[in-house]
């Protein structure tokens, strides 16, 4: 595969992007195979930002694992990434895994000539939460997410929680937290709740809260669904370090396993209604395992590229701090 992207060095040409989205949770995408560019928070924060910036839920950079520690690690054991997903949230911080985002990632791969991947095949990628398998279907990626588990195993109490979430204006709920490779607490809300109704303009606070933080779900199970097709969870995500999202990947994967033990129900497959759209969670046993099979999770769903441009050298190379107000204050000296 040859590099033909434009160069992404600091210059007076300014930095190519893309942007792209799956189910409404967006992302800038960045091509850097070498790994050359050095991409701070400050700026990650100032390229998501939806009025001075270009405007995205996180910023995904594109680089060869062998290009960066993180990846060399992945190709360790997984010789065949060879692309990993630099992913960051919208305030600067790093992530270990983006669902959505990977469903991005690999479309972005394919319509820029940086992979082929036929119809039914599948691309390995690394991430900081390990490689992901991705199959083309259709107009759809699934990912193999691979195995769930819950974050404090000895913890839950009778009722399947194990964790206290607040959102303003509402009574403490209980909720349960789930490690998809990043962090997640699953709330289950009755039903006859009004899931639109939440308010989650601000982060909800969730009591242990796990090491690293957590994305917080609030998931509505639609018991009017069609018999015939997958049950039917409504989801709303408030996402760490970003706010509420349209959609979460890993978020709906989390609440499919959440609800499959909050409620005893062991459907293999479940489709997540999110604001975005829905994507379709599906588990199966790990084959061909010795000792107890894991249960892996799929997430299957679509990824569509938005626009291309260039990241202006006018903020690329701005010093990272706000010199557009610092210069109007000096002057009112
Ligand atoms: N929207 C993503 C998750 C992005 C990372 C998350 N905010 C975190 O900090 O863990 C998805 O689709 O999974």
């Amino acid at each position: 595969m040859t590099d033909h992207l434009p160069q992404t060095e600091p210059s007076v040409q300014g930095i190519p992007f893309w942007k792209a989205h799956g189910t409404g949770n967006d992302f800038v995408l960045i091509a850097d195979p070498a790994g050359d560019l050095a991409i701070s928070p400050v700026m990650t924060s100032q390229i998501c930002d939806r009025h001075r910036g270009i405007g995205a839920d996180g910023l995904i950079r594109a680089v060869r694992s062998e290009s960066m520690p993180e990846g060399r690690d992945v190709l360790a054991f997984a010789p065949d990434a060879e692309w990993f997903m630099d992913y960051r949230n919208a305030d600067g911080t790093v992530a270990e895994m983006c669902g959505n985002g990977v469903r991005a990632f690999v479309h972005f791969l394919l319509s820029t000539g940086l992979a082929d991947l036929a119809e039914g095949s599948a691309l390995t990628v690394g991430t900081r939460a390990g490689a992901k398998k991705v199959t083309r279907v259709g107009r759809d990626y699934e990912i193999d997410m691979g195995p769930w588990r819950k974050a404090f195993p000895e913890r839950s109490i009778d009722d399947g929680t194990d964790a206290a979430v607040a959102v303003p204006g509402a009574d403490a709920v209980r909720g349960l937290s789930i490690d998809m490779g990043n962090p997640h607490t699953v709330v289950m809300l009755p039903a006859g709740t009004l899931l639109a109704a939440l308010d989650l303009t601000s982060k909800p606070e969730v009591s242990p809260l796990p090491r690293r933080g957590t994305n917080v779900e609030f998931a509505l199970l639609d018991e009017s669904g069609d018999p015939e097709l997958p049950r039917v969870i409504n989801m709303r995500v408030y996402e760490r370090s970003v706010g509420e999202t349209q959609a979460c990947g890993t978020g709906a994967c989390a609440t499919a396993a959440a609800v499959r033990l909050m409620t005893g129900l062991q459907d293999a497959q479940w489709t997540v209604q999110m604001p975005g759209g829905p994507v379709l969670v599906s588990f199966q046993k790990e084959r061909g395992m010795g000792g107890a099979a894991r249960e892996h999770v799929f997430l299957r769903g679509p990824a569509r590229m938005v626009a291309k441009g260039t990241i202006d050298p006018e903020m690329w190379d701005a010093p990272q701090v706000n010199t557009e107000t610092a210069g109007v204050l000096e002057g009112a000296r």
